[in-house]
């Protein structure tokens, strides 16, 4: 088996398109191998595993830990589909302030891979959207933080998205300092 790593304009940030193992029953999509992902330089210590499950409308986001718990994720949608967003935060980064967004979903089935320095966030096109997320650090509450859904111009597919409290006083990029410096290390 193996997995497709494909650049994004975004240095360190992957989308990674894993096998398909089909039958007559279904479907076996693997989407963690410790040998292969060492292979091809990603990060293999994770800390944490977690789903969230979301109606149509939700949008989650755009989150990230500050250092110095700051996390490497690994997302993919296993039931339902998103329109998934990551955000570059790294000063120094020749795409400092660029997005980049994919289309996942459990049918694709392709994750994310996105390193320290970028934010994440996600709107659920088709419900239920049940999101499988990685992280290199524990989560911890006082470093967790995020910039606004609504910064820099990101063409989400609706305008009025379901979101929480917290998501909603999130700052824009535009007035977030960002802690996040950009290293060679990730290209
Ligand atoms: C993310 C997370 C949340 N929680 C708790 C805190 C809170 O009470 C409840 C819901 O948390 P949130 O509102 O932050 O959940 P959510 O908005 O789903 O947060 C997620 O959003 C997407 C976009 C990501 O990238 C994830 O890494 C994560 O930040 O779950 C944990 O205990 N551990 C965790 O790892």
């Amino acid at each position: 088996m193996n997995f497709n790593i494909k650049k994004t304009k975004l240095p360190g940030c992957f989308e990674i398109i894993p096998d398909k193992f089909e039958d007559k029953r279904g479907t076996l999509i693997k989407v963690f191998h410790k040998d292969i992902f060492l292979e091809k330089h990603l990060e293999v210590e994770f800390a944490e595993e977690y789903y969230s499950i979301s109606d149509k409308d939700v949008l989650r986001g755009l989150h990230f830990q500050l250092p110095p718990k700051d996390q490497v994720k690994l997302v993919s949608c296993i039931s339902g589909e998103v329109f998934d967003v990551v955000v570059d935060l790294r000063l120094g980064s020749p795409t400092y302030g660029v997005f980049e967004t994919f289309h996942l979903s459990a049918k694709k089935a392709s994750m994310v891979y996105i390193p320290k320095g970028l934010a994440h966030g996600f709107y659920v096109c088709k419900e239920p959207a049940i999101m499988l997320c990685k992280t290199s650090t524990v989560f911890s509450p006082e470093y967790d933080h995020g910039i606004h859904w609504s910064s820099l111009d990101i063409p989400w597919p609706n305008k009025t998205p379901k979101i929480s409290e917290k998501d909603s006083k999130l700052p824009i990029f535009n007035q977030f300092n960002s802690p996040f410096h950009f290293t060679e290390e990730v290209l």
